[in-house]
């Protein structure tokens, strides 16, 4: 069996972690942690485990993770770069569900975080864990930066058409919406009922912190830098993406037996039939990204619609996936999921 701690399980993307885990045939749950509500059973706090998680949280400052074979942390950005290299020291695998080790350049990730990276020299030994690009490097990691919600929607979506080469990589345009719970579980005005529900709005247009690991992605995918309009959406719903991205095609192609051929072999990324618009509640609770292609009119602007669930795919999900790989067993175990309905 494979033991499990997780740092921060009180958030949504840690008790999303909780819910795969628990069932999970491989994994024995060691140590769940949570500064505020240390002592408290985690199901006093999430009545769905009770039955399935029978742990206490615990405070991170006095908890056995040193017992682990691996940590995931749900923590904010700027955690878990701070315990990495004493864990991998010890010999403890790292999923970061943060984006401590996401964007490989120190400088960039300092500009766009805010903050001193606490581990530098560990930015080029993490993987970045989107399995349909670095599963090979994923199977022989010690630590996974794991993707963030909105950048594994936009990668998937676009990864054919780069790799294929029939994109203008200047001029790529990536509109996506998210639920609610992307924010995280903490109180913020923006994300009361009264303020997000019945209401649609777009943030971030100058500049999200997601860009530049979008455009690094993108940038490995195509060989070449790309140019990116990424413009985030919060609408009035809990869970789910919705990416729609635009590109101008530089010659002719089969869209739908690009996007078929290439994800013929991935068991969480699903090609819809041609004409198919992918609805977010198609794959809530499920660790699956359903993609549409489109060639409006047959003009030269190709349209690709994406759609995952923030807390799976986008998060927990493929943190689990990426420990299934880590851990040499099939990928798809604990996450045969069927999505939740309605
Ligand atoms: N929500 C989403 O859709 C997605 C989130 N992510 C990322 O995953 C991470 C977690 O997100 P989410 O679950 O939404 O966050 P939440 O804000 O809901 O939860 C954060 C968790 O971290 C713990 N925590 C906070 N500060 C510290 C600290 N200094 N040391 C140890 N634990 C701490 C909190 O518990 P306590 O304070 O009690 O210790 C809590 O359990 C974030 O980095 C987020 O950006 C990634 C993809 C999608
Ligand atoms: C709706 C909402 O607020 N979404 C968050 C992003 C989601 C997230 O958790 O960011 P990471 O994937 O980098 O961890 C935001 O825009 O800041």
């Amino acid at each position: 069996m494979i033991k499990v701690g997780i740092v921060g399980g009180t958030g949504y993307t840690g008790v999303e972690l909780l819910r795969l885990l628990s069932r999970h045939p491989q994994v024995s749950l060691r140590a769940v942690t949570s500064r505020k509500e240390a002592g408290m059973p985690v199901a006093d706090m999430y009545s769905s485990l009770r039955g399935f998680v029978d742990l206490c949280f615990s405070d991170p400052a006095d908890q056995p993770l040193q017992d682990c074979d691996v940590v995931f942390f749900a923590t904010p950005n700027g955690i878990a770069m701070q315990q990495a290299q004493a864990m991998l020291d010890a010999g403890i695998r790292i999923i970061d569900l943060a984006a401590d080790f996401r964007i490989r350049d120190r400088a960039t990730w300092e500009q766009w975080y805010g903050m001193e990276h606490a581990a530098p020299q560990l930015l080029e030994e993490a993987v970045y864990g989107l399995p349909e690009v670095n599963r090979v490097q994923i199977r022989n990691a010690r630590l996974i930066a794991n993707p963030g919600c909105y950048p594994t929607a936009v990668q998937l979506g676009f990864l054919p058409l780069l790799e294929a080469g029939v994109i203008d990589t200047r001029h790529l345009i990536a509109d996506c919406k998210s639920g609610v719970s992307g924010a995280g579980r903490k109180a913020e005005v923006h994300a009361l009922l009264a303020e997000a529900g019945d209401n649609f709005k777009a943030y971030g247009v100058p500049g999200h912190r997601h860009l530049p690991e979008i455009r690094q992605g993108l940038a490995r995918m195509s060989g070449q830098d790309v140019g990116l309009t990424f413009t985030p959406h919060l609408l009035p719903m809990i869970r789910g993406i919705h990416a729609t991205l635009y590109g101008r095609l530089t010659r002719d192609v089969d869209l739908q037996q690009l996007f078929e051929q290439r994800y013929a072999d991935e068991p969480f990324v699903d090609v819809l039939p041609a004409g198919s618009h992918p609805e977010t509640r198609s794959v809530r609770g499920a660790n699956v990204c359903r993609l549409a292609v489109h060639r409006p009119q047959g003009g030269d602007t190709v349209v690709v619609l994406a759609v995952e669930d923030n807390l799976v795919k986008g998060a927990a999900g493929q943190a689990v996936q990426n420990m299934n790989l880590m851990f040499g067993l099939p990928e798809t175990t604990g996450l045969e999921l069927v999505p939740l309905l309605p």
